[in-house]
């Protein structure tokens, strides 16, 4: 192999991502052969108990769920901060949800939890129509390739040919009229609520943020867990005002969408 170039860059890079997931991996079994109340029942720490994963493999499980767990929803959560700053009303009507549910389920307890439980967070439907049509606009895998292992056509009749690859934008497809209609380049989170006021999904291949098909994201209902948990919290407390100017912030189109400069943010503590 060489010792130049970019093979050497390469598996320096390698060398840096393994030695930290594989860290991760081996103190979970350390604290695991601790026992007791060391140890702990998190995903990880229950797959390296039970002994049936080498390490090398949990190491590319923990590298794998890194790569496509972190950078998207931190992607799609600064997106959805900078387009409800600039929407009062969306803000509003997110607060009042929060709310609502809180008095739900704080009534009669003195000490009511600072986080939200699973039941509270699927209860925000609101919520998740706008989380939802955030992403519609800034899907964070903007674009997406795949290759093709053998001769095909797609179901308009367009041949792909083996070995090609082809590529999909997310961020394109929002902003055709064809598929979301003549508003489709407004941020409207009713565009997913029924009447009844409940979340409606689409077909994935009309969305497909999360891919569609038989390779779809596996950590779909664990992301939305995940952005509804922080943004409520978040929005329970506090409110915020970008002031990044006027202007929609650059894009950065990297592996995932991100936003150039970040999100220049005042946050002010909701009364
Ligand atoms: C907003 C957040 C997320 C978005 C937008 C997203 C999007 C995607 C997309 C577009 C793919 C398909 C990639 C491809 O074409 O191969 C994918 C795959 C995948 N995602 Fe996510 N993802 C998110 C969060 C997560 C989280 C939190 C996890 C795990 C904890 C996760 C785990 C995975 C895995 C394991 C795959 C590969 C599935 C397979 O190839 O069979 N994702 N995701």
């Amino acid at each position: 192999a060489s010792q130049h170039g970019p093979e050497r860059r390469m598996r320096e890079a390698l060398g840096t991502i393994h030695g930290y997931a594989g860290r991760i991996v081996r103190e979970r079994r350390e604290r695991g052969k601790a026992g007791g109340l060391a140890s702990r029942s998190d995903f990880l720490s229950r797959f390296a108990a039970s002994g049936e994963h080498s390490d090398e493999s949990l190491r590319d499980v923990v590298t794998n769920f890194l790569l496509a767990g972190r950078d998207t929803t931190s992607s799609a959560l600064t997106w959805f901060f900078w387009l409800v700053s600039g929407r009062p009303d969306v803000e509003d009507r997110i607060v009042r949800e929060i709310r609502a549910v809180r008095a739900l389920s704080s009534q009669g307890s003195t000490h009511p939890s600072p986080t939200f439980s699973f039941d509270e967070l699927r209860d925000m439907h609101y919520l998740h129509a706008a989380v939802t049509e955030s992403m519609r606009l800034y899907p964070p895998v903007a674009m997406d390739t795949h290759g093709c292992k053998q001769d095909d056509f797609l179901p308009d009749g367009t041949f792909v040919g083996k070995g090609w690859l082809i590529t999909y934008s997310a961020y394109a497809m929002a902003r055709m009229e064809d598929i979301w209609g003549k508003d489709c380049e407004e941020f409207k989170p009713e565009r997913w609520l029924g009447e009844d006021g409940a979340f409606r999904p689409e077909s994935p291949f009309k969305y497909p943020v999360f891919h569609a098909g038989p390779r779809m994201c596996l950590g779909k209902e664990m992301a939305y867990i995940q952005m509804k948990s922080v943004i409520a919290c978040v929005l329970e407390r506090f409110s915020f005002r970008y002031f990044g100017g006027e202007r929609r912030p650059g894009l950065v189109l990297s592996l995932t969408l991100r936003m150039e400069g970040g999100l220049p943010t005042q946050v002010n503590k909701r009364s």
